[in-house]
């Protein structure tokens, strides 16, 4: 099994979630504010998912569910599940109803028993998103593994300010330039330039951007 990270605009997906405890609420919430339709399928909901449901943000059924009903009348026409009850058989007959039926699977009782991780993120760091996950073998890790991310690149400098020059001079240079071919190799040739780094280095956006704009003028002129 290989998982490949990506980040979705969840926003309009249908997302049915099964539980309604604290992790079944966590998903449900945050797949709701991101813009996804959300219900839940519970026996039992938390306070939090009952006062969303007032507001409109999350649908709610209740139902006691058991491994062998007819489930797939909740998952057809969603396209992530998510599964979090505390009972284990019936996440299990859950993932593969769900499974069976195309849906992606999001297990959070047991990672390889479905096909989307839930990984830990961070605030984006100066427009960096960070996400990491160990895929279930330990959580404890994996926060660990965040939280020293997030201190490495909180405190670097000059990632910083070559995330803020390099989106600008791209912002630019798609204005002048408009095939890619002829562009991308000029973003690498700037990242390169021993003037650029320094400038980047000292926190100097506006002369990096104006050096990386030279290289440029320098480089189309040539060609
Ligand atoms: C990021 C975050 C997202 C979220 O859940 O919202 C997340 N876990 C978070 C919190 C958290 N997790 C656990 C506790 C209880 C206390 C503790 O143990 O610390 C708490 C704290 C709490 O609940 O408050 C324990 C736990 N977690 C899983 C199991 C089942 C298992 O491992 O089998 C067990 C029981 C283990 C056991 O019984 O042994 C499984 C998963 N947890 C994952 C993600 C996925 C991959 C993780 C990875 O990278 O490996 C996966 C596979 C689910 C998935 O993919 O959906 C969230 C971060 C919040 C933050 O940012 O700090
Ligand atoms: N972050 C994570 O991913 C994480 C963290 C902790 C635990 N877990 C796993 O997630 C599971 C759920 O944890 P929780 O803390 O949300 O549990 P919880 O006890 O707070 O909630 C369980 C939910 O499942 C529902 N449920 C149970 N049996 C049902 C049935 N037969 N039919 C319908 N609904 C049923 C309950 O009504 C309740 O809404 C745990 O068992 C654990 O394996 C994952």
């Amino acid at each position: 099994m290989t998982f490949i990270p990506l980040f979705i605009d969840v926003s309009g997906l249908r997302v049915v979630v099964f539980g309604g405890g604290s992790v079944g609420t966590r998903r449900a919430l945050e797949f709701s504010s991101a813009g996804a339709k959300v219900t839940v399928v519970a026996s039992q909901f938390s306070h939090e998912l009952e006062v969303a449901a007032k507001a409109g943000q999350v649908e709610l059924v209740k139902a006691e569910v058991r491994p062998g009903d007819n489930v797939d009348r909740f998952i057809r026409g969603a396209h992530i599940v998510v599964i979090a009850t505390s009972d284990m058989e019936l996440n299990d007959y859950l993932a593969s109803r769900a499974l069976s039926l195309g849906v992606l699977v999001n297990n959070a009782t047991e990672a390889r028993r479905g096909n989307v991780v839930y990984p830990f993120t961070a605030e984006p760091i100066e427009g960096l998103k960070v996400a990491v996950t160990s895929l279930g073998l330990s959580g404890v890790a994996a926060r660990r593994a965040r939280d020293r991310i997030v201190e490495c690149l909180s405190s670097d400098r000059y990632l910083r300010t070559l995330l803020s020059v390099m989106s600008k001079f791209k912002e630019e240079l798609k204005e002048s330039v408009s095939d890619p071919k002829v562009r991308v190799p000029l973003y690498f040739k700037v990242s390169e330039d021993e003037v650029f780094n320094r400038l980047v280095e000292q926190g100097d956006e506006d002369g990096a951007l104006r050096r990386a704009l030279e290289i440029a003028r320098a480089s189309l002129n040539r060609a």
